[in-house]
């Protein structure tokens, strides 16, 4: 058997094309605005520097501005607050992106949290996971809802399956498990202190790997038949999954590359047409 590959690039490329369209009608409305995202990079991470510019070559991608907002790795969580008021309050911005990690010595719990509802485009905040949990409008966090349009996209039936979701993080598991609760799926959250991680994965129709750690999980715990979504990504190209020798026996993998990463950028970009078509069409 040969699985279905859940091709995340694809997608993304396919549905740049559609939001290229959208905010080309948003320039030739009557206020002639395009959505403008703001992205913060704080510190001087190589990879998150990486990951920030990928975003921002998106947005010009599809024809959409962004503002690249850099701040030292000596910042305060008071002056990254004060930035974060600035942009709420600046009417062009119609989107926020907080790049995690910040420095430690940054609450970065209150300034995802600072960010304000209608332009948390990442879906970082307590109000949006909260809302979302809730089934109420939000915008979803970015990963688990890329995650969640490329598994609909592929029309993979989640209802009353069982997902179990390894990794319980504020801005990848968690919000993943609630997603797929709403989705009417079964879902299982296991974490670094879960006994018999491998007896949990036996029973998974869908699993999503979201740990952050390099082939964590086996390819001789999970089923033949499974879903396997993979949200990890660490040098050498592998993820959270050891997917090699399950490409022949399961009935979808997402690949790493070209899976969950280009729909989480995509999610991002997605969001923010989205906050800026309400805020310059009042849609
Ligand atoms: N507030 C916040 N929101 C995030 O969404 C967020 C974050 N912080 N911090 C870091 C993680 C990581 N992340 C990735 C995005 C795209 C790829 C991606 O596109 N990866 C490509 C490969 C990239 C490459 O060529 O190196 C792929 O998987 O095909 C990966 C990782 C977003 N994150």
């Amino acid at each position: 058997m040969s699985a279905l590959v859940l091709d995340g690039k694809a997608l993304a490329a396919k549905t740049e094309q559609e939001l290229s369209a959208r905010v080309d009608a948003l320039k030739a409305g009557s206020s002639g605005q395009t959505p403008i995202l703001a992205t913060i990079l704080v510190g001087d991470d190589p990879a998150s520097a990486t990951y920030v510019k990928m975003k921002g070559n998106a947005c010009a991608r599809i024809g959409m501005e962004s503002v690249k907002v850099e701040m030292p790795s000596a910042t305060t969580t008071e002056q990254l607050l004060a930035k974060i008021d600035e942009l709420n309050n600046n009417p062009n911005v119609h989107g926020i992106l907080l790049q995690h990690p910040v420095p430690e010595q940054i609450d970065e719990r209150a300034c995802f949290d600072a960010i304000a509802l209608e332009k948390d485009v990442d879906g970082v905040t307590c109000l949006g996971f909260g809302r979302m949990s809730m089934g109420e409008d939000a915008y979803g966090c970015a990963t688990p809802k890329g995650i969640m349009r490329l598994l609909e996209a592929y029309e993979i039936e989640m209802a009353g399956k069982h997902a179990v979701v390894v990794g319980r993080s504020p801005i990848l598991g968690k919000p993943m498990a609630m997603m797929l609760l709403g989705a009417n799926a079964t879902v299982t959250i296991c974490h670094s202190r879960t006994k018999d991680l491998a007896a949990h994965i036996q029973q998974a129709d869908i699993v999503v790997g979201a740990v952050g750690r390099p082939e964590f999980i086996k390819a001789e715990w999970i089923k033949d038949g499974a879903v396997v979504v993979d949200a990890g990504y660490h040098p050498g190209g592998v993820g959270d999954i050891e997917l090699a020798p399950l490409v022949d026996r399961v009935a979808a993998y997402t690949p790493v590359p070209g899976g969950v990463g280009p729909m989480t950028i995509n999610t991002l970009i997605y969001q923010t047409v989205d906050s800026g078509e309400k805020a310059i069409a009042g849609h």
